[in-house]
């Protein structure tokens, strides 16, 4: 019989629950660093290095650079058994559950450029990116494209979405936003994915149950909730009047607040200008500065009760995925594409001093009869 203590915690807010080495996440100051690398000196590096760096803790050489990517093109085009399980995906079935579902169906190889489960993982990621690229392809009445170019990952993936090879200025767009993404600590989703590694189950799950838990609009699907926010207000004059009313509804506005972070999140400082840059077409442009009013008008409605509120990655982000041609329903998934690696990292240090987690509930209801 369990001790009737008090609840400590319904939402471990604060509450430490392990260790790591990958990020740390400082919410008062506003900063993030992988493996003490700040991210603004990552956000321009080429992605796969960046990948490395996070799974192994060292920079790698230009021979290790190559392996990892000729290993991630081998492991990129989908089979005809993964092409037959995309087709009887029913129609209309968002882009999150088709990955929650069918990423437990790869059998991923173990030979590779590192140690076994780093192999399985990667070549997970790769699988991933070419799911998201074969379902966009499906939704048009297109095949999967299986025969792919030797050139860098982004711009592979962009050609396996669009079958045209795409612009320098789009790979390192989004070489830069997924690196943003890659990590963040013991968010949510991988929190989930630990609780599942501690079970001893497969990477496949625990990738799985990350990304099942990545899809709510608390997490990573606000970036869709935030854009489809900014389409339903239309126009920044609006903006205003729609953040208060539904701040007097006692409603969240997406993209804003973060459990951490008591300052602006160090990715939207940099995925803000990016998106300023980019969105020059005028309505792409007038959606970007509905989000801007947007934040603007949340942040002044948040100072008249003397508190403070700040946008999170999720905010300016579905402006950056809109400029590269991405429908809002596949930026969480290109959320998953990028965090995979955070989760292949978490599973991979996890392992280490692997032991089942397990808390405890407070029992509040009938008690048996005597
Ligand atoms: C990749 C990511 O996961 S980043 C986060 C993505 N999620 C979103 O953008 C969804 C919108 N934001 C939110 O819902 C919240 O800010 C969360 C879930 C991210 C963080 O939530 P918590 O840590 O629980 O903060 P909490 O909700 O306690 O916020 C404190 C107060 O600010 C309010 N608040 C926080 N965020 C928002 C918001 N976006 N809109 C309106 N009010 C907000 C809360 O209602 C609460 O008010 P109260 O004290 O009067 O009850
Ligand atoms: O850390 C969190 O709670 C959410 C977040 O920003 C992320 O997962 O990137």
């Amino acid at each position: 019989m369990q001790a009737t203590s008090p609840l400590a915690s319904n939402d471990l807010a604060g509450v430490i629950v392990g260790e790591t080495a990958l990020s740390d996440v400082q919410g008062d100051s506003g900063s993030l660093n992988y493996r003490g690398t700040p991210i603004a000196d990552l956000a321009d590096k080429p992605f796969l290095i960046v990948v490395w760096y996070l799974l192994t803790g060292d920079w790698p050489t230009d021979a290790e650079h190559q392996q990892l990517a000729q290993f991630m093109r081998s492991q990129q085009a989908l089979n005809n058994t993964e092409i037959a399980l995309l087709q009887a995906v029913p129609e209309g079935t968002h882009p999150m559950l088709v990955l929650q579902g069918l990423i437990p169906l790869l059998n991923p190889v173990e030979e590779g450029p590192l140690a076994p489960a780093a192999n399985q993982g990667l070549a997970i990621a790769a699988k991933i990116s070419a799911l998201i690229a074969a379902l966009f392809r499906k939704e048009q009445g297109l095949t999967a494209i299986t025969e792919l170019p030797e050139t860098d990952f982004h711009r592979r993936f962009l050609f396996m979405l669009r079958g045209e090879l795409p612009r320098d200025d789009e790979v390192a767009t989004l070489d830069t936003t997924q690196i943003l993404q890659m990590e963040h600590s013991f968010n949510a989703g991988t929190f989930a994915g630990r609780v599942c590694a501690s079970t001893e189950a497969p990477l496949q799950s625990v990738i799985s149950a990350s990304v099942g838990t990545l899809y709510g609009r608390l997490h990573g699907g606000a970036d869709q909730a935030a854009l489809a926010m900014a389409r339903e207000i239309g126009d920044p004059a609006a903006a205003a009047k729609w953040v208060n009313q539904r701040l007097a509804q006692g409603q969240k506005i997406m993209g804003m607040g973060h459990r951490e972070y008591r300052t602006l999140d160090p990715r939207a400082a940099i995925l803000k200008p990016m998106a300023l840059a980019r969105c020059t077409e005028p309505n792409s442009r007038k959606l970007l500065d509905t989000l801007v009013a947007v934040e603007e008008a949340c942040q002044a409605a948040f100072a008249e009760r003397g508190r403070e509120i700040h946008a999170n990655v999720e905010f300016y982000k579905g402006a950056v995925f809109n400029s590269l041609g991405i429908p809002d329903h596949y930026f969480t998934a290109l959320f998953a594409m990028a965090r995979v690696y955070g989760y292949i990292a978490h599973f991979l240090e996890f392992k280490q001093h692997s032991r089942l987690i397990r808390p405890r509930a407070k029992y509040i209801g009938t008690v048996p009869s005597q």
